[in-house]
């Protein structure tokens, strides 16, 4: 059986990364690539689909966990009435080879453990041929994949499983060495494990270290921060919206997806989180790999795309893996990917903006691209689309697809003639005026005084809380203070927000989700935007409550049950996160970037 989702940490290498449980036992990870088949596959069945346990034999231990400052290498302290010792589990930032490491150093008397290695190549399904090479050396192979195990202590094969029990004294170090490579390449050499501590403890401190203080949530802040750089594959720069599948956003739901890729719309804030903490590397790498995957024709403009700008992302059940507590089906790839989702618009020259203001990117870089791009939006604006949330019922059109609409040329306009390129200005600002007029007409309900999910409609949505963010009404706008008010009133459950009331809107699925975290960072954002600063702070530190003990987020959480539901540690959870702590320490500011509108304060 798994552990909560709140239960389990990160450990990565910058090109995939696994979930080490409290128990000790690494339920997920998907090898080489983040959106390579799982090996370790617990997560969403039960042991025997692959995971590796390195923890306590006796059940009265007390365990706590924390990161290493600064650095995604994770040490699990286990205490018992023998004695103490700490795991220290991280994965070398990748060079020729990709391991996992787990020392285990012992620190007070003794203390009685056990491993148990189960690897279960193709998410679960194929059990390999294992093989000992020579003493402390285990080869498993299965079809293309091979992994190799380094053990200091004797392991045993029992039940297609590999194990040991033994037992570390004060002084001791026993460490386990697990590399993955193809199988028809020569087994990787044992790396030293002394040294890559060494050198992953460096990398983390030192990326940390170019990066500037987010104050007064500096720990907050960085441990975000580092949860996205783990999640960017560093071959091509994307950023994956999760590093699992299927974490259902309801426990038991149909609600579960494969966030194993990359998103357009997370592009603007993935951007301005780095930018804002001084990473620019990072923020460049990600521009480049949005033009590299939007490039070719506009009419076959993805809303995503897979780590390396893969367009073929079909979705597909896994019928052996049960589900993360029965949560079926299990699924992977993306139907989303196929859908027409007109805020990716906005998105890309929203991003492509920000870079330019940042300095990040040459003027012209990409113009004719957003050129192309708007022509396209001109053509197809006024269609019905899936929106921000990708319902799977019918397309509507959704106010703030329209919104993104109007944010797509607006930006594009600032930048003609900012920078003095060429562009039909004359039509783009009639069109810019138009959707404004039209949103303003048929995506408000002025009996309500708010704005609505989809034009007439009656329902609200939590997308209507970055209409000032994006710079379309000022924040202290009545029709803006009415759509926060209404919000207020009608989405919020534990004064958390959900996206949307799933009991009355059609989204083709059955209704019941949690509190969607990214939007109530955004509620946080829309009170420091309209001057309720007491209200903003306090929304935020609730929200940092939510997160587990090593500081990480879900994409959402279920108040009733008081558990973190979804995929597990979110880019859009922890961008937000890092966003608003951004806004809320009067730094730089992320809405106010994007709205280019001052934050006004009592
Ligand atoms: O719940 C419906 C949809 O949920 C997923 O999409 C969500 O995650 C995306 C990645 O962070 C985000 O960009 C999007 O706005 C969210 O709704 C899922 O990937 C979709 O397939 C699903 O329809």
């Amino acid at each position: 059986m798994p552990g909560r989702i709140e239960d389990y940490a990160l450990i990565g290498d910058l090109e995939t990364a696994a979930l080490v449980g409290r128990d000790g036992s690494i339920d997920w990870l998907c090898w080489p690539r983040f959106d390579s088949d799982a090996c370790f596959a617990a997560l969403l069945g039960d042991t025997g689909r692959g995971r590796w346990l390195l923890g306590a034999r006796e059940s009265n231990v007390k365990v706590s966990r924390r990161y290493r400052d600064n650095t995604l290498i994770l040490e699990t302290r286990l205490e018992s009435d023998t004695g103490a010792a700490t795991i220290v589990d991280f994965m070398p930032p990748r060079g020729k080879a990709s391991d996992i490491i787990r020392l285990v150093i012992g620190e007070r008397g003794e203390i009685d453990l056990c491993t148990e290695l189960v690897i279960r190549f193709g998410y679960g399904a194929v059990v390999p041929w294992v093989t000992r090479l020579e003493k402390g050396t285990w080869q498993a192979i299965a079809g293309p994949d091979m992994l190799l195990l380094h053990s200091d202590v004797e392991i045993k094969g029992e039940n297609l499983r590999s194990v040991s029990r033994f037992t570390v004294k004060q002084g001791e170090r026993v460490s386990f060495v697990l590399t993955y490579s193809q199988s028809h390449l020569p087994p990787p050499r044992k790396p030293n494990v002394d040294h890559a501590l060494a050198d992953t403890e460096h990398f983390w401190r030192e990326w940390v270290a170019k990066g500037q203080k987010v104050q007064p949530w500096p720990e907050a802040a960085a441990r975000s921060l580092i949860t996205l750089r783990a999640l960017i594959y560093s071959p091509t720069g994307g950023i994956v919206a999760a590093p699992t599948t299927s974490l259902p956003e309801q426990i038991g739901g149909v609600r579960n997806w494969d966030y194993r890729y990359c998103w357009l719309r997370d592009a603007t804030l993935t951007l301005l989180a780095f930018m804002n903490a001084g990473h620019f590397e990072e923020a460049e790498a990600w521009r480049q790999w949005l033009l590299r995957a939007i490039a070719g024709t506009p009419e076959q403009l993805h809303i995503m795309y897979g780590i390396a700008g893969e367009r073929r992302l079909t979705e597909w059940e896994v019928p052996w893996l049960p589900g993360y507590e029965k949560s079926a089906p299990v699924r992977v790839g993306n139907a989303a990917h196929a859908q027409l989702q007109l805020d990716v618009f906005g998105e890309i020259m929203d991003v492509l903006h920000q870079a330019r203001k940042g300095g990040i990117a040459t003027l012209e870089t990409g113009w004719s691209l957003q050129c192309q791009l708007l022509t396209r939006l001109a053509e197809i604006w006024e269609q019905p689309d899936h929106g921000i949330w990708e319902v799977r019922g019918p397309a509507l059109h959704f106010t703030h697809s329209k919104i993104m609409a109007w944010v797509a040329f607006d930006r594009a306009i600032k930048d003609a003639q900012r920078y003095k390129l060429d562009a039909p200005l004359d039509r783009w600002c009639a069109l810019r005026d138009r959707i404004h007029r039209q949103v303003c007409e048929r995506g408000f309900d002025s009996a309500r005084n708010c704005f609505v999910q989809s034009y007439g409609s009656k329902h609200l949505d939590a997308s209507l809380l970055l209409i000032s963010q994006l710079g379309f009404l000022p924040a202290d706008d009545p029709r803006v203070l009415g759509t926060v008010r209404a919000i207020e009133e009608r989405l919020l459950r534990d004064g958390f927000v959900q996206r949307y009331d799933t009991e009355v809107t059609d989204d083709g699925l059955p209704p019941g989700e949690g509190v969607f975290l990214p939007c109530s960072f955004w509620l946080a954002d829309a009170y420091a935007m309209c001057g309720r600063l007491d209200d903003a702070q306090a929304l935020f530190e609730r929200l940092l409550a939510l997160s587990n003990d090593v500081g990480l987020l879900a994409e959402e959480y279920d108040p009733a049950s008081q558990r973190m539901v979804g995929n597990f540690p979110q880019a859009f959870s922890h961008l937000s996160l890092v966003a608003t702590a951004c806004n809320l320490a009067h730094a730089k500011k992320p809405a106010e970037q994007r709205s280019e509108a001052a934050i006004s304060r009592r």
